[in-house]
C-alpha cells in the first residue's frame, strides 16, 4: 500500500501478510426493538420493563475478508444489508457477536449527512476529521488535496447551509477519501454529483482498489457487482444465504428474484389487501428490475443514487419520442447520445403502433459526444414489449471501441444480420458510459418501439443459432 497513511494503516501493512483478514465478521446479530408508540418507549426506558417486540435485522453473520478483495452485497429490500454495513462502518453497535478490523475503515454512508450546517466548509473539514479519526494536524496537511478535489473554492468558506447538496456531497465525498482506508464501505451511492464529479470519485475509488485496499460495496445493480467485485455476499432475511465468486452468487440471486417476482404476481392475484401491499412490493420490484435489466448493461448505482437522492433518472437529454433523428445540439460540456437511428425502420401509421423493421437485418448507428479527449462506450439494449430483456450489449465488453468522427464526436454502428427475432413488437434502449464503463453518462431507456414480422411463422422468442444432424 502507498501514500502517507496514518499510523495504524503502516503497522497493518507490517503485520499483516498479504491474504490475511482485515475484517473478520463472527457470529453478528442486530435486533432493533420496535415501541408501539414513543412513549412506551420512554415508559420502558424509565421503568425497565420491556414492552416493545424485537425485530433481528441480522443474525448469525459470519464471513472473511482479506486484503485487497472487493466484495459485492446484495439481496431485497429490507434484507439487512444497509444495518450491515453501518455495523462494519462502527455507526452501529451490534446486538450480538463480534467485528475484527484492522486498520482503517472508512465508509461511504449517508454523505454530509454529519455537517454542521453554520460552520464553513473548511471548519467542517476538521469538525468531520476528527469525527473519522483524522486529527488537526494530518487535517492541515490534507486540507489542499480536499479542497482541490471538492472543486468548492472559495465557497469553503461559505457556512455549509448555503451550499446546495451537490455540494454537500462533494465535501464529504473528498474528506472521506482523503486519506486511503484499509477498508471502504459504500453504500449504493458509487457516484455522486454530476458527470465530472461521479468520475472523479470512480476513478478514486479504482484507484483504492488497485493499490490493495479491501472494498464493500453494497448495491442493486448486478452491473457494478460484476465489473467492480470478485466476491458477492447474499444477505436473505437477515442471514447469509450465499457468499463466493460474484458469478455464481449472482446468478443464484436472480434465479430467486424471478421467482419471488413471478409469486409475488399470483398473490396479487389473490385478496386486495394482498395486491395493495404487493403493488407497493411491485413498485420496488419494478423499480429494481427495470434497475437490473438496464444495469445489466448501464443504469444500476448511478441512478439508484439518482433516485435516492430524489433526482429525476432520465438523463439531461430527454430521447426523442420517435426514431426521427434527435437534433444534435451542441452545449457545452457534458457526454450525451446524440442520435440512436435504425436503419429501415417504416413511420408508424398510427399513433402508439410500433413501426415496421423494413428489413431482415437490424441495423443500429449510435452517435454520441464524449467527455473531453476520452475514448467513450455505447450500450444498446432490445426487449420484448412485455420488458422481457432479450439482449444486451456493450462496446466495452467485446474490445469493439466506437469510431471518432471528424467533428469529434463518436459513432458505433451495430448490426443483427438477418434479424434472429420471431415475429413481434420490441423496445430498445441505447447507453453511454465512460473509457472504463462503469460511469453511466447518458441513457435512452425503451424509447423507441419496433415491430419486427419473421419469415419464420413459431412459436417462441428468438431463433437461436443451431444445427440438425
Ligand atoms: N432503526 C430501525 N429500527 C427498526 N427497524 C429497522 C431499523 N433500521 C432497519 N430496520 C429494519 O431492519 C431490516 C433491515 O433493514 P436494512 O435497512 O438494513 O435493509 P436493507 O437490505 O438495507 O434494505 P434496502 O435495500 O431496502 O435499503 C428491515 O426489516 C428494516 O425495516
Amino acid at each position: 500500500m502507498s501514500g502517507a497513511g496514518p499510523e495504524g494503516r503502516a503497522v497493518a501493512a507490517v503485520v499483516a501478510p498479504a491474504a490475511a483478514p482485515v475484517l473478520r465478521v463472527l457470529d453478528l446479530g442486530k435486533e432493533y426493538k420496535l415501541y408501539p408508540t414513543p412513549r412506551a418507549r420512554l415508559k420502558a426506558l424509565v421503568t425497565g420493563r420491556a414492552t416493545h417486540r424485537s425485530h433481528w435485522a441480522l443474525q448469525g453473520v459470519s464471513f472473511e475478508l482479506a486484503r485487497g478483495q472487493c466484495i459485492g452485497v446484495i439481496g431485497d429490500n429490507g434484507a439487512g444489508k444497509s444495518s450491515l454495513l453501518k455495523l462494519l462502518a462502527g455507526t452501529l453497535q451490534p446486538s450480538v457477536g463480534r467485528i475484527e478490523r484492522v486498520g482503517r475503515v472508512t465508509a461511504i454512508l449517508e454523505l454530509g449527512a454529519g455537517f454542521h450546517p453554520d460552520f464553513s466548509g473548511r471548519d467542517n473539514l476538521y469538525f468531520g476529521g476528527s469525527l473519522i479519526g483524522i486529527g488537526r494536524e494530518e487535517m492541515a496537511a490534507l486540507e489542499p488535496g480536499i479542497v482541490e478535489f471538492s472543486e468548492l473554492g472559495e465557497a469553503m468558506d461559505r457556512p455549509v447551509k448555503t451550499y446546495s447538496s451537490g455540494m454537500a456531497v462533494r465535501l464529504a465525498f473528498a474528506l472521506v477519501t482523503a486519506v486511503q482506508p484499509d477498508v471502504l464501505i459504500i453504500d449504493e451511492a458509487l457516484a455522486v454529483g454530476d458527470q465530472h464529479f461521479q468520475k472523479k470519485c470512480i476513478e478514486r475509488i479504482l484507484a483504492f482498489r488497485n493499490s490493495g485496499c479491501t472494498i464493500l460495496f453494497c448495491s442493486h445493480s448486478p452491473y457494478h457487482i460484476r465489473h467492480l467485485c470478485d466476491q458477492a455476499l447474499w444477505l436473505d432475511s437477515g442471514r447469509v444465504r450465499q457468499f463466493g465468486e460474484t458469478e455464481a452468487v449472482l446468478g443464484a440471486y436472480d434465479v430467486h428474484t424471478r421467482l419471488r417476482n413471478a409469486q409475488d404476481g399470483s398473490l396479487q392475484a389473490d385478496t386486495a389487501t394482498a395486491a395493495q401491499g404487493a403493488a407497493a412490493h411491485d413498485a420496488a420490484n419494478a423499480q429494481l428490475a427495470a434497475e437490473t435489466r438496464a444495469g445489466e448493461i448501464a443504469l444500476g448505482a448511478v441512478a439508484a443514487a439518482r433516485l435516492a437522492a430524489g433526482e429525476p433518472v432520465e438523463s439531461a437529454s430527454a430521447p426523442p419520442p420517435s426514431a426521427a433523428p434527435a437534433t444534435a445540439v451542441q452545449d457545452a460540456g457534458s457526454a450525451r447520445i446524440l442520435d440512436v437511428r435504425l436503419a429501415d425502420l417504416r413511420e408508424s401509421l398510427s399513433d402508439g403502433e410500433p413501426g415496421l423493421l423494413d428489413s431482415r437485418d437490424l441495423v443500429v448507428t449510435i452517435s454520441a459526444r464524449g467527455w473531453g479527449a476520452e475514448r467513450p462506450n455505447i450500450g444498446f439494449m432490445i426487449e420484448q414489449s412485455q420488458g422481457v430483456g432479450i439482449t444486451s450489449l456493450a462496446t466495452h465488453e467485446e474490445g469493439a471501441a466506437p469510431q471518432r468522427q471528424p467533428d469529434g464526436t463518436w459513432r458505433s454502428v451495430l448490426t443483427f444480420p438477418k434479424l434472429p427475432l420471431h415475429s413481434g413488437d420490441y423496445m430498445v434502449s441505447a447507453f453511454l458510459f465512460d473509457e472504463s464503463g462503469l460511469v453511466v453518462y447518458d441513457q435512452w431507456f425503451q424509447f423507441l418501439h419496433f415491430r419486427f414480422v419473421s419469415p419464420t411463422l413459431m412459436p417462441g422468442l428468438v431463433r437461436l443459432p443451431h444445427e440438425w444432424h
